[in-house]
């Protein structure tokens, strides 16, 4: 029998690619096991220290980027636009809140995906799905949707730059207060959106009230970001799990945060039991059918110890089921004492194919979930933690509606993920004006 840390070898592991060739697999992984961490542990035990103040309602959790990053996305301005809207985005929500926002990106690491299908078919020729760029490659042709081991290696490569490009940005000075806010007022007086101009112009007057109290703004030119993605691909997040010399305890150095998806979260599953072994702080997505005996059990698994900021529980109901699904939920864990974070995705409940065929999601749906996120939070006295968004910093065209009012036509004039539709920039900071207003109204 394994034990430890490879004890998940034994276990059914959902989602896992089919590699055909022993050989490169095991190439791919020692090649990994010999390469650098690409985070430190004492990263991640700062942010378990944070996402603990998150869970008792002393700051709010931002997380947010692509659905599935991709190799050829790894470029310095599609991921300099990104930080850029998750920082335009914190600055809104830190007013509306008047708390500290946790910077966590969906980046970095994101280059694997569970499927509900192995297979997809278009015009008579079915092909195995594409299942993140980890594993195989977005093109239509049999060689590119071959499983290939060694896209594991390239995705720790790219997982590096990345990570090198965020530390150098949001340490460099691209993230000074002063900046990101002059970004803000151009969002704002660029284009007729009345609703937010009030916010605006208040957080604007905050800025001009901390320069006349001599504010040190040179302390505000940086921030710290946090990099995280589902931990689905268990060869490679077991080849990157290290024992920490300062403590002998192992962490996951793939990413300062991994979550496991609503796909992989079987309590006697590969997945719950591996990262039940790491300290990262981890998250667990929970869907519709989820029961309250489920979360008991996975809080047993993750967070024997009832570890404040070990844990993070991700709703993803749908806008239609959340006020009825999520609060036996929550119920169920304040009575068990659980310490966990509650944070909301509004995306992955609320998918439809538009008529032209693109996978999409409508802005308003995507708001009501939020909002019922808060209304249940506020009815039972509990925590509503943070939000978890599948966004980018250009102006695709992926989810509809907005105040660019995206329609289903216009959907195809610029559509680019390879998996799930994302908020463009535009509707990003939207989200973010309104999820402020949500706060400030608490
Ligand atoms: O990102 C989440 C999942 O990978 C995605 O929603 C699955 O999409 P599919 O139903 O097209 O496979
Ligand atoms: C796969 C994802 O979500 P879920 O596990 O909630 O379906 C995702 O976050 O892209
Ligand atoms: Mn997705």
């Amino acid at each position: 029998m394994l034990d430890g840390l490879d004890a998940w070898r034994e276990l059914p592991a959902a989602q896992q690619p089919n590699w055909d060739d022993p050989v490169a697999v095991e190439r791919a992984v020692s090649t990994l096991r010999a390469s650098p961490p690409l985070v430190f542990a004492g990263e991640c035990d700062v942010l378990r220290e944070r996402l603990a103040a998150a869970a008792r309602g002393e700051a709010f959790v931002l997380q947010g980027g692509d659905c599935a990053e991709t190799f050829t996305g790894t470029n310095a301005d599609d991921i300099k636009d990104r930080i850029k809207t998750i920082l335009q985005m914190a600055v809104v929500l830190t007013y509306g809140a008047s708390l500290p926002v946790i910077k966590l990106g969906r980046m970095a690491g994101q280059f694997a995906k569970p499927r509900s299908s192995d297979d997809e078919t278009r015009g008579g020729v079915t092909l195995p799905a594409y299942r993140g760029d980890a594993v195989n490659d977005y093109a239509f042709t049999p060689q590119a949707r071959k499983h290939d081991p060694a896209r594991l290696v390239q995705a720790y490569h790219a997982s590096s730059a990345t990570l090198n490009l965020i530390r150098a940005f949001t340490m460099g000075g691209f993230a000074d207060l002063r900046q990101v806010h002059e970004w803000n007022r151009g969002f704002v007086g660029n284009t007729a959106k009345a609703r937010y101009e009030n916010m605006a112009r208040d957080i604007d007057k905050a800025m001009k009230f901390m320069a006349a109290c001599g504010a040190d703004f040179d302390a505000l030119r940086t921030v710290a970001f946090y990099a995280s993605h589902e931990a689905l691909l268990l060869e490679y997040e077991r080849a990157l799990t290290r024992i920490d010399s300062r403590t002998g305890d192992p962490y996951d150095v793939s990413g300062h945060f991994v979550w496991i998806g609503e796909r992989t979260r079987q309590l006697d599953g590969a997945h719950v039991d591996l990262l039940s072994r790491v300290r990262n702080p981890i998250g667990v997505k929970l869907g519709p059918t989820t029961s309250p005996d489920d979360v008991l059990e996975l809080i047993d698994k993750l967070d024997p110890d009832r570890e404040p900021g070990r844990l993070t529980f991700i709703s993803r109901m749908g806008a239609g089921k959340i006020r009825d699904a999520l609060p036996r939920l929550v119920e169920a864990v304040a009575e068990a004492e659980g310490q966990v974070l509650w944070i909301s995705d509004p995306m992955h409940g609320n998918g439809f194919e538009s008529p032209t065929g693109y996978k999409t999601r409508q802005f308003d749906d995507i708001i009501d979930e939020i909002r019922g996120f808060f209304e249940v939070h506020k009815a039972l006295g509990t925590v509503p933690g943070g939000v978890h968004l599948e966004l980018t910093g250009s102006d695709v065209t992926e989810c509809l509606g907005g105040f660019e009012q995206i329609d289903e036509k216009a959907l195809a004039t610029r559509y680019e993920s390879v998996c799930d539709p994302r908020l463009n920039h535009q509707q990003s900071l939207e989200v973010a004006f309104l999820v402020a207003e949500m706060l400030a109204a608490r």
